[in-house]
């Protein structure tokens, strides 16, 4: 479905390969500068690679026109601009523009922007001016503009940064829930317990390369969280669930360089 092959952008990726399937629910960590925006912006063909290439079902995403990213991935930026000057509601009609050629949204396309209203929690403000909402708030708008895109694959840079604890766990179990239903979702997360708990797969960047790629089990090693995320750390079994967690003591005291 997604095919990364020696990526390469500057210094900032460094000969990144992975593949990726229909029904992954991936998390890309790392701690910060480590190089998952640029990553995700690269998957998501709105940044030319400096060497290598990522291939979308077969084809180079970069070399693409916008309509067709557009009906294949949805890319959730880790910022949005905040003067975006739209109603709540225009705003995510945007997600369903690629199904709309002449520009008029139809019966369907109004549906599911409908359902992702409802699924964010947004249909109270449906009608107010984007700028107007909470940073939480808007978070949700952006990320029902990436449900009502209907794409197969979604990309997210850390969907849950800005979020209550409700919507947190909310989104990452329907993320889970779209890729078992076939979808490909890849999500930046610094909530390495929340990444144990509901990702199959973790991906894991460290200046620019990647350096783990596995189940959260296999990368989440007391040796990465040293010397990657410099914490004191080792991952744990909770007794009560037998589900993964992590036991984080003390941050590692920076060394001058
Ligand atoms: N516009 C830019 N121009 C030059 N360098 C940049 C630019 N944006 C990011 N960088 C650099 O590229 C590297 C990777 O940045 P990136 O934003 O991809 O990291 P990240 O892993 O997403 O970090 P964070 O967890 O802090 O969001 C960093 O060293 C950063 O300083």
């Amino acid at each position: 479905m997604m095919d990364i092959r020696h990526l390469h952008y500057h210094h900032r990726l460094e000969d990144i390969c992975a593949a990726f399937g229909p029904g992954e629910m991936v998390g890309l960590v790392g701690p910060n500068g480590a190089g998952k925006s640029t990553l995700l912006r690269a998957m998501a063909g709105v940044l030319r690679p400096t060497g290598g290439v990522v291939q979308v079902m077969g084809e180079a995403i970069h070399a693409r026109e916008p309509r067709w990213r557009a009906r294949r991935v949805a890319y959730l930026p880790q910022f949005l601009p905040d003067d975006i000057p739209f109603t709540v509601r225009e705003f995510v009609e945007m997600g369903r523009y690629s199904h709309a050629p002449q520009g008029v949204l139809s019966r369907a396309d109004m549906a599911a922007v409908d359902e992702a209203l409802a699924v964010m929690g947004l249909v109270e403000h449906e009608d107010a001016p984007l700028a107007h909402l909470s940073g939480g708030e808007r978070q949700r708008a952006a990320i029902a503009r990436c449900l009502a895109q209907g794409a197969p694959i979604l990309l997210l840079d850390e969907p849950i940064a800005s979020l209550d604890i409700h919507y947190q766990l909310d989104i990452l179990a329907r993320l889970r829930a779209l890729a078992e239903d076939g979808r490909l979702v890849i999500i930046a997360l610094h909530h390495l317990e929340l990444a144990l708990a509901y990702c199959q797969r973790t991906i894991c960047l460290h200046r620019g390369r990647l350096v783990a790629d596995g189940s959260p089990g296999e990368v989440f090693t007391p040796a990465l969280l040293r010397d990657v995320f410099r914490v004191d750390a080792r991952p744990f079994r909770d007794p009560h669930s037998g589900a993964l967690r992590l036991s984080v003591s003390a941050a590692i005291p920076s060394t001058p360089e």
